[in-house]
């Protein structure tokens, strides 16, 4: 349904997307997970036409964005970060717009338009001027521009941030029942956010595919240990006479102060023997004054596979400013020009604009 290959964006000497490949099959949730800057938004935006990439191509259905952008734009519905909605428009005069803009046809908008609404549960703030919206329904709006047409794969750009919790949670609804009968594609920097709805997984670090799994795949990749950490009062020697006699110990090391030791012991994920060992060392007058326990989980696996690179990324930003190109622009020509164009949507309805949703 959607090939990207071998994808490349430069922006001036810094490569934002670094050679991304990947397939997305048809009726499911993917979830695009990557840290901040790590290029999900370049990427969605190459997807969808809005930027031109510097090497690399997107097909969509089998339609390449750059030499077929009409017929694969028609698959397509997009909410990007940053929504171009129109705040001096009512939602629906906006949706009005965006249903034109999408040709979709005079019998057809009216009854797309109310469906839409109802979904995104924006039907009664529909004379409302969308500058006087809370970011929450203004979200909701940009969710129901990109459905209206309903495309057959549904591209999200952070869809719930700057969201509240409440609010969070009626648009991850929505996106799994979206996931119903579209091919949804979302990206977060949350990973608790993408195992929630989404069917599969691809992390992105630093512009590179570094996963691509289901959640219960990526589980896997756990090593599989959990760490438990004992401070003792004693001396060496006779604690590690004591730990001797446990089992199920992969790795210990002692590091030794004034009176106490701080034990840092590896076991396999599925071993516990934090009461063996607190039992056995306090039998044996040797007092355990702290002891925790940490299990591997998901997060720790998204950040070894990322953290490696945020580093680097820090203070990119004024280089880039530097750097930038003209590119962006040019590519958003083509958008703003078809704006222009069809930009006489009608007045319908009052303009109410009593105060903020
Ligand atoms: N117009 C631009 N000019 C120069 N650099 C840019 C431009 N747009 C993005 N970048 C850089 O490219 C990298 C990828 O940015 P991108 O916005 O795609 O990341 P992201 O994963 O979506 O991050 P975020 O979650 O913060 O939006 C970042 O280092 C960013 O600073």
């Amino acid at each position: 349904m959607i090939e990207v290959e071998n994808l490349v964006k430069k922006y001036g000497g810094h490569t934002a997307v670094d050679h991304l490949s990947f397939h997305v099959e048809k009726g499911q949730i993917y979830g695009f997970l990557g840290p901040n800057g790590a290029g999900k938004s370049t990427t969605m935006n190459i997807m969808t036409g809005y930027l031109a990439a510097t090497e690399g191509s997107v097909k969509i259905n089998g339609y390449d964005i750059l030499t077929n952008p009409e017929e694969a734009k028609r698959c397509i519905g997009y909410l990007p970060e940053f929504p171009p909605l129109y705040p001096e428009m009512t939602v629906h005069e906006y949706l009005k717009f965006v249903a034109e803009l999408k040709k979709i046809s005079k019998e057809e908008r009216k009854k797309q338009i109310e469906e839409v609404m109802d979904m995104t549960m924006i039907s009664d703030v529909s004379k409302r001027l969308i500058k006087n919206l809370s970011k929450g329904y203004k979200q909701r709006v940009g969710l129901a521009q990109a459905i209206l047409g309903y495309p057959e794969v549904i591209i999200l750009d952070e869809p719930t941030v700057g969201l509240d919790p409440k609010q969070i949670i009626e648009i991850r609804d929505l996106i799994r029942r979206l996931g119903e009968n579209h091919t949804v594609i979302l990206s977060s920097h949350i990973l608790s956010e993408v195992s929630a709805v989404c069917d599969h997984i691809m992390i992105i670090s630093k512009g590179k595919l570094v996963a691509s799994d289901s959640p219960e795949g990526l589980q896997k990749l756990k090593t599989g240990t959990a760490d438990l950490n004992i401070t003792v009062l004693g001396n060496k020697e006779e604690i590690q006479l004591v730990l001797g006699n446990i089992t199920g110990i992969k790795e210990i090391a002692y590091i030794e102060n004034e009176d106490a030791v701080e034990i840092s012991i590896t076991t396999p994920s599925d071993v516990d023997i934090s009461r063996e060992a607190g039992t056995a060392l306090a039998e044996n007058e040797l007092p355990v004054i702290a002891m925790s326990r940490q299990a591997e989980t998901l997060e720790d696996i998204f950040l070894q596979l990322t953290s490696s690179e945020e580093s680097k990324d820090a203070g990119r930003a004024s280089d880039e400013e530097e750097n930038d190109t003209e590119i962006d622009e040019n590519d958003n020509k083509e958008q703003h020009e078809e704006i222009k164009v069809t930009a006489e949507a009608e007045e319908e309805g009052e303009n109410e604009d009593d105060g903020n949703i």
